[in-house]
């Protein structure tokens, strides 16, 4: 029945891949941090895979600005679902390689170099992102990193919280156990306003 549809809609606390510590908060950010399930292909996750595994090999993160073509329009499609039109994305992708015991510690991308927005390619595992504001510890949101997904941090959800990759010990999503194993990630950034690829203070390597 359509009343009992709406009714199931308006209670339920958000998609299942974002939970947080409230309605409140999952309604402020419900458009600054997003997460869109399955937004690779299998076929796409390969490509990706393919590329990246024996390039970074060794290495716990590089920034890479050659692609091949075919990774090339995978990074145009991220573009195009997760920036706006006036933002610059910085030149070169960030590639991260966690093994399956790595993490990442709570933190917020540098404002100096990072602009508004952060886009973020995960492959191989699973993982759970948690987000905690910074003066408010009792508003969080984690989200539940699927390989092939995309996740976008925006606005209040970039710049008011930090973010973090929980170690496999602690990865769960509510009560659901979420077993971390090698994870690489791509993330693209914005350039902060005003800073124009060839303008003064290039931006580091990584943010
Ligand atoms: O691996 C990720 O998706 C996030 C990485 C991250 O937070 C960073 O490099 O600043
Ligand atoms: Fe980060």
């Amino acid at each position: 029945m359509a009343g009992t549809g709406l009714l199931a809609l308006r209670t339920l606390p958000g998609p299942s891949w974002v939970r947080g510590s409230g309605p409140s908060v999952l309604n402020r950010l419900r458009d600054a941090a997003v997460v869109q399930p399955g937004f690779l292909s299998t076929a796409e996750e390969e490509t990706l895979s393919r590329e990246l595994e024996p390039a970074i090999h060794g290495f716990r993160e590089t920034e890479k600005s050659r692609w091949s073509e075919a990774s090339r329009a995978i990074l145009q499609r991220v573009q195009a679902a997760a920036f706006g039109p006036g933002q610059t994305l910085l030149s070169s992708v960030h590639v991260l390689d966690l093994e399956a015991r790595g993490y990442i510690k709570p933190h917020v991308d540098s404002i100096k170099f990072c602009g508004a927005t952060i886009a973020g390619l995960s492959l191989l595992s699973p993982s759970v992102m948690r987000l905690v504001h910074t003066q408010e510890p009792g508003e969080w949101l984690e989200l539940l990193l699927e390989p092939g997904s995309l996740y976008i941090l925006r606005g209040s959800a970039r710049y008011d919280f930090s973010h973090e990759i929980l170690r496999d010990e602690e990865s769960f999503f509510g009560e659901r156990r979420i077993p971390r194993g090698r994870r690489i990630s791509v993330i693209c950034r914005s350039l902060p306003d005003g800073m124009g690829p060839g303008e003064s203070g290039q931006p580091p390597a990584a943010c």
